[in-house]
């Protein structure tokens, strides 16, 4: 995807993926509210794949992980939202990797089997987070486990720490990896350690591993580090805008791709400040998509209106979302 060098290889997916909620319609009965469970609106993840296609210009996506909620899901919801999207993202996308980290290494290796007899095209798995492998050798062992649940499937560490406590370095991690996990294909990185991430790839350059960075506002600094591609949240909105940073990248002019990765940030740093998350994604995805995300399922919080409101002005102004009255009168605009 990113260009001929040899470190660069595979395509790799660009996309962080959110899981479109709804409400289920609340029962009254005697004046209390018998059922306030929100359901998956399954129905809307047809459109997604189309808007991300056509209007983002994204075609990997990655199903089922922190955007997407997937470890608030039942296994049975994972499973059919996992269905849905191969189904309808068929003949449409390129990769669809679905997450299937869990904390029960069973339930896991379940997902795992299931993504490869629905025709995923790779899984992922974060470290168990509640009883937690405290050194490489437990995780690695773990990891091993879920892969040979699916062995013919591409197989990806979701390496995330701060979500889930698990520090092991990411570069120590793979050292001999693929002695034990044969169909280890590569990590997503989401962890702002250039050093872990730069060592994962100064490392591993004569194996073919896709190296896939997840902390969005970093990105360009990770592409300078080898990169070969990047999943993240804000890919549902500003894909269009992240690819072009990365063809800017990829032809050498780094002053415009420092433009675009500078212009980004300025969104990711607003926003970061209102407080930004998993339910924050979703209120901008719905507004920037017109698709309805739906809230997030608890314990998580719906974003607040006047969170939407500031964004929504943020975008604007940007230039990120159209808006005939701000244009040509507004300095902070991005080319
Ligand atoms: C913790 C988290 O959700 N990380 C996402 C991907 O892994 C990123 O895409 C961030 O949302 C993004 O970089 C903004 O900080
Ligand atoms: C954004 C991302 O990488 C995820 O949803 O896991």
């Amino acid at each position: 995807m990113l260009g001929h060098e040899p470190l660069w290889k595979a395509p790799a997916p660009l996309a962080g993926l959110l899981t479109t909620l709804k409400h289920a319609f609340p029962k009254w009965q005697l004046g209390l509210v018998v059922s306030h469970a929100l359901e998956i609106n399954f129905s809307v993840i047809g459109r997604y794949v189309d808007y991300l296609v056509e209007e983002q210009g994204v075609k990997n996506v990655f199903v089922n992980g922190t955007t997407g909620e997937g470890l608030s899901l039942s296994i049975s919801e994972r499973c059919r939202v996992a269905e849905e999207w191969v189904t309808k993202g068929r003949n449409k996308l390129d990769q669809i990797v679905i997450h299937v980290g869990a904390l029960s290494l069973k339930e896991s290796q379940e997902l795992a089997q299931h993504a490869a007899e629905i025709g995923a095209d790779g899984i992922a798995v974060i470290a168990p987070f509640f009883l937690k492998p405290w050194n490489k050798d437990a995780l690695i062992n773990f990891l091993k486990e879920v892969a040979a649940a699916a062995p013919a499937l591409p197989f990806y560490y979701y390496h995330i720490p701060a979500l889930t406590g698990v520090k092991i370095r990411a570069e120590e991690l793979l050292d001999g990896i693929q002695d034990k996990i044969p169909s280890f294909q590569g990590l997503k990185f989401s962890d702002t350690d250039l050093l872990d991430f730069g060592q994962c790839v100064d490392q591993n350059r004569q194996r073919q591993f896709a190296f896939l960075f997840g902390v969005d506002e970093q990105l360009l600094s990770a592409l300078v580090m080898g990169a070969t591609g990047a999943v993240g949240s804000t890919y549902n909105y500003l894909g269009k805008k992240t690819k072009q940073m990365l063809e800017a990248f990829e032809r050498k002019d780094f002053s415009s791709a420092l433009s675009h990765q500078f212009c980004i940030q300025r969104f990711i740093n607003f926003v970061v400040k209102l407080g930004f998350g998993v339910s924050q994604t979703k209120a901008i995805m719905t507004l920037v998509s017109g698709i309805p995300m739906g809230p997030p399922r608890l314990p998580l919080q719906k974003a607040s209106r006047e969170f939407t409101d500031n964004a929504e002005a943020k975008l604007k102004s940007l230039d990120f979302l159209s808006c005939t009255d701000l244009k040509g009168g507004d300095m902070e605009a991005c080319s």
